[in-house]
Parts: structure tokens; sequence; C-alpha cells
């Protein structure tokens, strides 16, 4: 008599369900010739601004995480009329995050919990969130995103004109190696602690060709191999000892990147322990940042750009699933912005480099 086998695996695994693959999702929600400009267009302009061949400023703003469908896309035409009257000198892209990453516990965003009822229907999740993505592109505004998990690319990057791998991942191989294959821009967060190695050795990885196990758009999982990713760049968000954007801790980084042979353009994120997640704070970081670098003789121009975090309505609300309680297009995540202070701060940031840019151009002309 044999002894039964006690099982080894899956001893903690609730249940697995199946998901619709990619190419299925891509069919049903395509990428429409409108939305295709819009995502090659917003990444060529924004490898143009990181090679210094478009001297605007990259300011990536919009809700920390999108759980309302209709507030998104009213936030969506109001940056698109913003951006078109600020196009001159910033290139404005659309925040439009649907994968949070957590400390500990908490809403992991729209894609793992569409209904904020931890019935975590991310069929349903990756639906919307792809929708949401045809209809911001279709308006002629660029998509920003953090991707978290490794399977989400396949779903969602070809409406992407802008990644985030956030603090909490930067130092993550398979994060790094997904940058590595990843077709847009991406930018790299410091560690929570702050220090800006842990970044700097991912944009080395990310630059890099990587072979490692993912899925295709058929959803089957095969062995990936990239190229390796060049528009890797650095943001500064603070860490846990405090805001890392000063001119000093700029100059620090800056001289990480020159030491790592990587080019010296740095975005500052105004929010998160930049302002130490107080949104009150983040006006007087971005006015604080874009002086300086008015300041700036050209040449040493590091700065990239920005980040807000800015919604509709300003600060933040519980989350809670019933959703007739929860107030219209106010964060359900880290407070942000209000929509009159980013409309304000993005002018007055239009009028300073405006004039800025303009007085160099006249003494460049008068001295030649
Ligand atoms: O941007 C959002 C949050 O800062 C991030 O997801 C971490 O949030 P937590 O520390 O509240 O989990
Ligand atoms: C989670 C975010 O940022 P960080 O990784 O800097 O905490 C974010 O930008 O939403």
């Amino acid at each position: 008599m044999t002894t039964p086998i006690t099982s080894t695996q899956d001893l903690h695994v609730q249940a697995m369900s199946p998901l619709t693959p990619p190419i299925v999702l891509r069919e049903q929600l395509p990428l429409t010739e409108r939305a295709a400009q819009t995502v090659l267009k917003g990444r060529e302009a924004i490898r143009r601004v990181l090679d210094g061949r478009d001297e605007r400023l990259l300011v990536i703003v919009g809700p920390c995480s999108i759980h309302d469908e209709t507030a998104a896309l009213e936030y969506a035409d109001r940056l698109a009329d913003l951006a078109r009257r600020v196009e001159e000198t910033l290139l404005v892209v659309m925040r439009v995050y649907f994968e949070k990453p957590r400390t500990t516990v908490g809403w992991k965003g729209l894609i793992n919990d569409p209904h904020l009822d931890d019935s975590f229907d991310m069929q349903t999740g990756l639906r919307i969130a792809r929708r949401l993505l045809v209809a911001i592109n279709e308006k002629g505004v660029p998509a920003a995103t953090e991707l978290l998990e490794p399977i989400t690319p396949q779903y969602l990057a070809d409406l992407i004109a802008w990644t985030a791998i956030g603090a909490r991942t930067t130092e993550s191989p398979t994060h790094r190696q997904m940058a590595s294959g990843l077709s847009m821009p991406v930018g790299f967060k410091n560690g929570t602690d702050g220090d800006c190695q842990t970044a700097i050795d991912a944009l080395i990885s990310a630059r890099a060709p990587h072979a490692f196990l993912g899925i295709d758009a058929e959803g089957r999982t095969c062995v990936v191999q990239t190229r390796g990713n060049p528009w890797g760049h650095l943001i500064l968000r603070g860490g846990r000892g405090g805001p890392n954007h000063s001119p000093e801790q700029l100059a620090d980084a800056v001289a990480r990147l020159n030491a790592a042979n990587l080019p010296a353009r740095v975005m500052i994120d105004c929010s998160h322990a930049n302002s130490n997640k107080n949104p009150a704070e983040q006006g007087r970081v971005f006015r604080s940042v874009l002086k300086r670098t008015l300041e700036e003789p050209p040449p040493e121009r590091h700065l990239l750009g920005l980040m807000l975090e800015s919604h509709l309505f300003p600060g933040n609300q519980p989350l809670t699933s019933n959703r007739a309680a929860l107030r219209y297009g106010v964060s359900i995540t880290d407070g942000c912005i209000g929509w009159d202070e980013t409309e304000s701060l993005l002018l007055q940031a239009h009028q300073e480099w405006r004039a800025h840019l303009r007085s160099r151009y006249t003494a460049a002309f008068t001295s030649a």
C-alpha cells in the first residue's frame, strides 16, 4: 500500500481564475488611429525633451489614482485644453495611474479592485483601464502610468506614452527587466529611503538587454528577450529623511549620473516625500524648483520636468465601496491639489518659462 503524497504547493492559495488573454482585450478595445498618433507623438516629444532637442519642461500631472471613469474623463478634457494653452513651454502628460504599490496593505488600484470592495474583479479592472486609456488618448492627451504587475504591459502598454517605476519597486530586478523591454521612456523613482543610487542602478540595468520569464499577447508564459531601454531617467521624490529636491541634493544626483555615464536629466516629483505627503506643499515645491531652474545658466539645466498629483478637487477621502458616499473628483489615495491650483501653477510656469526662453533668444540674437 502506497502512502498518500502530501501536497506541497498552493497551500496558501485560495483560488486562481484565468483572465482573457491580452490580444483579446486589445481586439475588443483597439488602439485607434487617433490614439496611436497621441501615443507616438507623446513618446517622441518626451524623448526630445529628454535629450535636450526640445527645451520645454515635461509635466506629469493628474490624480494619484484613478477610481472613477467619469471624473478621469472630465480631468482629461480640462487638461487637453490647458495643455494646448501652455504647449509652447510645457509638455503636459496626464497621470493615469491604475496600479498602486502599498507600503503594507491597502487598495491596490482600479485594475486590482475596480469595485472598491475587495472583490478583485481584475478582468473588469483591465477592461475599464484600457477603455479609459483609449478615450484619453483620443482626446489628444498622452498618458503616464506606473507599471507594477509585469503582466499588465501586454494589456495596456500600447496606450502609454511614459511610465514610472515607483519607489517601492525601483530595486526590483523584475521591474528593471520589464523596463528594459518597454517601448516608452521610463522614469525611476529614488527608493523610499531617499537614496537615488537604487534608481541609478536601475537605469544602468534597464538600458541593458535582458532575458526573463513573461507572457506574450496570447497570454502564454514565455521567455522574453529585450533590447534594453535607453530612455530611462531619474525621478527625485524624497524619502524617509524628508525631501530631496534641494540644489545640493540635485547636484549630488547629477554627479552620480555623470559618474555612471548616464544623461544628467532629473525629474522632480513635487508630491510624496518631497511634500511630506501634504498636498498643500506641492505648489511651494513646484514654484521653488522652477524659480531655481530659471536662474540657472542654460547648459547646466538638469531639470527635465516636474510631477504633480492633482485631481478635480483638492485633498483626499477615505475609501468606501459605497460609491454614492464618495465625493466626486476627490482622490481616494494620496491627497492631491485641486484643478484651480493646477491650472494656476501651470499657467504661471508657462509665463515664466516663456519669458525666460525669449530673453535667452534675444540675448543670443543680440550677441550674434
Ligand atoms: O502614491 C500613492 C502612495 O503614496 C503609495 O501607493 C503608497 O501608499 P501607502 O504608503 O499609503 O501604502
Ligand atoms: C506611488 C507613487 O509614487 P512613489 O513610488 O514615489 O511612492 C505614485 O507616484 O503614485
